[in-house]
């Protein structure tokens, strides 16, 4: 079988640092920008960044209606921080005009544990990460306030749930691209490739 294509979509956010974990994961990585670019990936990853900008500019650049189309058909996509705030059916406390992608059956709280200079990091085991609890980097980040039936929650920390699995959806209010620990990309290298 070929290696797989997976995309990150490179509107706003720490792009650069998915590219690179993804190919420590064994894929391969390209920015997507433009509808022919999602059109033609395996996979696709949300980064952490502002997931106002983002959901913006991907109003602003057609990308918001194929991205829920491609999500519909079971296109496996990894949201993380803003990442896992596009990927919620609902997020509690949209700025005006903001819209998800959706496709995870959960609402989430964006900036739950606090501003920038709360930000913490901390270790969290993840269901499906073999080898230890991996090192959590939060940056303003979201939590998931509750959670439907279609959806599993994956890991916890304080109390919440801090990430998600739906089906061939993953989402984390954490940063691992920011680690040099590529075993969360790993994980969903290989649910790109059971959905081929
Ligand atoms: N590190 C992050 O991605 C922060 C997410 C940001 N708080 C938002 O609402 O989009």
């Amino acid at each position: 079988m070929t290696t797989p294509v997976v995309g990150v979509l490179a509107l706003q956010g720490d792009v650069r640092e998915h590219l690179a974990a993804l190919t420590g994961a064994g894929v391969r990585a390209v920015s997507v920008r433009r509808p022919e670019e999602l059109a033609s990936v395996d996979g696709l990853v949300i980064p952490g960044g502002e997931s106002t900008a983002i959901s913006k500019l991907a109003v602003a650049f057609g990308l918001l209606g194929p991205l829920r189309e491609r999500v519909r058909d079971g296109l496996p996509v990894y949201g993380s921080c803003a990442g896992m705030i596009m990927l919620a059916d609902k997020i509690l406390d949209p700025r005006s005009g903001q819209e998800t992608v959706g496709g995870i059956d959960m609402i989430v709280r964006r900036n739950a544990f606090g501003r920038q200079n709360e930000s913490f990091e901390a270790a969290v085991e993840v269901a499906g990460v073999p080898g230890g609890p991996v090192h959590g980097v939060f940056i303003r980040a979201p939590w998931v306030e509750s959670i439907g039936a279609a959806a599993e929650p994956v890991a916890e920390y304080g109390g919440h749930t801090v990430a998600v699995r739906q089906k061939s959806l993953l989402a984390t209010a954490f940063h691992p691209e920011l680690t040099g620990d590529h075993r969360v990309h790993a994980l969903f290298a290989d649910m790109v490739r059971a959905a081929r």
